[in-house]
């Protein structure tokens, strides 16, 4: 079978990601969340203006020199306003927040002010308007603050509460199931012997699918036999899953059993082998019956993790209503080491940042490259990405990454 380009499978996953529905959720269960509506400020904010300092609020004509003295008539703190107006000669003692009281159009903050009892006098004269902050400054009742489609950052969830709404319309998680394949794999802590491999890749495939956005849900792993296989998958294909990954077994030998088995069971596979390094033996497609999407990632390890960064991390994204490019997000670089020639598979290479080019990162790939060996991945700060035939290049040519996760 011919090898997919990255760019046509990634296009073609995003092609069957409808959004899911959406909830009503708290503000305080939003963070990180998909608004399927736009978020509209329920009120002016501030409400009214507002002092945005500690100090005498006055009229500025009544102190336009130092030296000016004015009677303190009385006090507005933030919640408690003066009821009063600030009427000529005098001045209402004013905290942050506290609302201006009428007839005062300027602020002399207090480190510019004496205070003899009753009696203030300004060291600085006063400006009309300096240190108010307006009515409806920062937004008006009835602007969109957010737009549908936006994921709510920590910075958002203040601004919506500012806005005075406390539950959000956002895209339901993505519930995605995980399953692994493999005699050889156990579980961490569980003192393996020398022929058993533990059980990695989904702990990195996991965090990045929950870092997108899904719900993640471990369902354990299955040993190298075709009734096991099929009988596991068909379980997650009936689990109510948006998407189920499976991991290991992709390849082409006696014991990779996922392909037989997803199709057995009734998975479309659009995709089986694409033109990427790490990562060839990637497959997806759809289950017929329950429209679960099904990607089944490579076992190595590294592969795995290249593969979710390139493939389900946009599918979760795009499953919440987010706009997502159809090709992996590539910055500018420059190469801090000389590079071969590619062949036709799209390279994903395991690079460090050396230093910096005027503004683009220098780039060195890690001198390992085996799509098993995890502490280059862990080391690693990018991804060098080379693309299809590219020739070979020397150091300081320009160059193209892809950003690890932080
Ligand atoms: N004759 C060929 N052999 C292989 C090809 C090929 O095209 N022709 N492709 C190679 C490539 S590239 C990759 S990548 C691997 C991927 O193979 P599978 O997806 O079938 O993975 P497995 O054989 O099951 O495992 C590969 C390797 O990874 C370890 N593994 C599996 N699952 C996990 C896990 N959950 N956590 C950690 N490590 C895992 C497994 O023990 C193996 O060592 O195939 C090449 N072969
Ligand atoms: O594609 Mo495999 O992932 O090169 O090792």
């Amino acid at each position: 079978m011919a090898l997919m380009p990255v760019e046509e499978a990634l296009s073609l996953l995003l092609s069957t990601a409808a959004p899911l529905g959406a909830e009503t959720v708290p503000l305080d269960a939003a963070a990180g969340r998909v608004l399927t509506a736009p978020v509209i400020a329920r009120r002016t904010t501030p409400g009214a203006d507002v002092s945005a300092m500690d100090g005498y609020a006055l009229r500025a004509q009544d102190a336009t020199e130092p030296g000016a003295t004015l009677t303190v008539i009385g006090e507005s703190a933030a919640g408690r306003p003066y009821t009063g107006a600030v009427l000529p000669g005098t001045t209402v003692r004013i905290f942050t927040g506290a609302v201006l009281p009428e007839g005062a159009d300027a602020i002399v903050i207090q480190e510019d002010t004496r205070r003899a009892g009753d009696v203030v006098t300004v060291t600085e004269a006063a400006t009309p308007g300096r240190h108010i902050r307006r009515a409806g400054d920062d937004f008006a009742a009835g602007e969109t603050l957010l737009p549908a489609g936006h994921r709510l950052r920590a910075r958002d969830l203040a601004l919506v509460a500012a806005g005075d709404v406390d539950m959000v319309s956002v895209a339901r998680r993505p519930r995605v199931a995980l399953l692994s394949t493999g005699d050889e794999l156990v579980r961490p802590g569980t003192a393996a012997g020398a022929h058993q491999v533990i059980v990695s890749n989904i702990y990195s495939v996991a965090a990045l699918a929950r870092g997108a956005g899904a719900e993640v849900i471990d369902l354990g792993i299955l040993p190298d036999r075709m009734d096991a296989t099929e009988t596991g998958v068909r379980a997650a294909l009936d689990g109510g899953f948006d998407v189920l990954v499976t991991t290991g077994g992709a390849s082409v030998g006696d014991h990779d059993l996922i392909a037989p088995a997803l199709t057995a069971q009734g998975v479309d596979l659009a995709v089986h082998k694409i033109a990427l390094r790490p990562g060839k033996p990637l497959m997806f497609g759809r289950s017929a019956a329950t429209r679960t999407q099904v990607l089944g990632l490579p076992g190595n390890p590294v592969s795995a993790h290249v593969c979710a960064l390139l493939f389900l991390v946009p599918l979760i994204k795009a499953l919440q209503g987010l706009a997502v490019p159809a090709h992996p997000a590539l910055e500018p670089a420059r190469l801090a080491a000389d590079v071969k020639a590619n062949e036709q598979r799209m390279d994903f290479q395991r690079a460090e940042i050396v230093g910096h080019a005027e503004v683009v990162p220098l780039v060195r790939p890690l001198p390992v490259q085996d799509s098993s060996m995890l502490r280059n991945l862990a080391r690693a700060d990018v991804l060098l990405v080379r693309r299809p035939h590219a020739p070979a290049a020397m150091a300081g040519e320009p160059c193209e990454i892809l950003r690890l996760e932080d």
